[in-house]
């Protein structure tokens, strides 16, 4: 019994150093700074598909979930200061069918999807994210289609069923045809599916480019700090009495079209990378920075009182207010 108070005091202050060593990281280390944003990055999604489930779960299996993904997480960009600007949004065909495909840099192209992603939209991905938990789950019930890049054939069949599904259920989907990340400031060569795609399907292909995030993210370096991205949606390309044998000068085209596009929006016009755009709301809103110090300044007091014998000033002002609050009802 003895050692209790002294176990859950060397606790407290493991806790409170912790509280306190968190900021001083985050201000003095890049690379903590980094880890802390990428982590809160993915818990912060991990926890937003665990409410999303229930709501997704309704419906069941339904490439209508996504809508709700889609704004359940259009509002990351302002936790981190990402100010994503949309251009030739006209270019989407209205109401048919069609093929989109983007660039990949990271996960954080999540922002720059959300941002567009048409109605009965969906992404196609690799297998494994189906076990990334709560993610994988949300995602399959938002129709997520869920490829394995190992097995070429399985891959391919689960993409002649997709182009069924399009016509017949009139869905649009989105491919990032590098097949992996990408950041090394260009793009990889096209796989071929996605091409294969939209010419059974016989489909428009909507290619988007999403500038480099060279100047607020880099994974290599271990920067993340804010800016800006663009995301551009260029003109559909038709594949209308295209064959399978016209795939690879289809593939090669909309990549030199999206390279091309790539190089012009990744600088700021004037020949290098964009500056990364720092003002104060995002310092105030970047979840991870001023959480700790915060909380500690919040919960020192709190925890004050567990150091006996002066208990913490909250609980002393919530005995004198109750205290009070019980003289005032026994003298009325
Ligand atoms: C609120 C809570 C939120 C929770 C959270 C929400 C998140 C909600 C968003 C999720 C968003 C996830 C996004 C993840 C992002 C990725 O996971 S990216 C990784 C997965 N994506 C891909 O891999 C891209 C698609 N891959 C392909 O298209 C590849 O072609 C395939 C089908 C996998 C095959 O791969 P491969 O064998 O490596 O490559 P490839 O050279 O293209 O093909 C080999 C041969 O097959 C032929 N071929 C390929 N496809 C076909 C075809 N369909 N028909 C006939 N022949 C074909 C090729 O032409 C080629 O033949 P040749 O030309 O050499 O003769
Ligand atoms: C635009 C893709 C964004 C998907 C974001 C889902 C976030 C899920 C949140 C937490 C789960 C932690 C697992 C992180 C998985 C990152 C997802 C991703 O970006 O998929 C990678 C895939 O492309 C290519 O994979 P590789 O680059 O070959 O390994």
């Amino acid at each position: 019994m003895e050692l209790w108070p002294g176990a859950w005091t060397v606790l407290l202050l493991l806790f409170l150093l912790l509280l306190f060593l968190l900021p001083t990281l985050w201000f003095c280390s890049p690379s903590a700074k980094y880890f802390f944003k990428m982590a809160f990055y993915n818990g912060w999604i991990l926890f937003l598909a665990v409410l999303a489930i229930p709501v997704c779960a309704v419906r069941g299996r339904n490439v209508e979930n996504m809508k709700i993904l889609r704004l359940m997480l259009l509002h990351i960009k302002y936790l981190y200061g990402i100010r994503v600007e949309v251009r030739g949004a006209h270019h989407f065909p209205p109401s048919q069918p069609y093929v989109v495909v983007s660039n990949h840099q990271s996960s954080l192209d999540l922002l720059g999807m959300m941002e567009v992603l048409p109605g009965r939209c969906v992404p196609i991905a690799k297998r494994e994210l189906l076990w990334a938990g709560s993610a994988g789950l949300a995602c399959w019930l938002a129709g997520v289609i869920f490829i394995d890049r190992k097995r070429t054939g399985d891959a391919i069949s689960v993409m002649s069923e997709v182009a069924q599904t399009l016509l017949t259920q009139d869905v649009r989907v989105w491919v990032f045809p590098e097949g992996t990340r990408n950041h090394n400031g260009s793009m990889l060569p096209f796989k071929r599916g996605a091409f294969h795609l939209a010419v059974q399907a016989q489909v428009p292909i909507v290619p988007i480019v999403m500038s480099s995030y060279q100047d607020f993210y880099c994974k290599k370096e271990r920067r993340f700090t804010s800016g800006r991205c663009q995301v551009r949606v260029l003109p559909p390309v038709p594949t209308e009495g295209l064959t399978p044998d016209d795939v690879p000068a289809l593939a090669d085209r909309v990549r030199h079209s999206m390279l091309t596009i790539f190089r012009e929006i990744s600088t700021d016009g004037r020949g290098g990378v964009a500056q990364p755009t720092q003002r104060w709301e995002h310092f105030i809103l970047s979840p991870v920075s001023p959480l700790p110090l915060w909380s500690s300044l919040l919960l020192y007091p709190t925890f004050y009182g567990t150091i006996p014998p002066t208990p913490s000033p909250w609980i002393q002002w919530t005995q004198s207010f109750v205290r009070r609050k019980t003289h005032a009802a026994a003298g009325s």
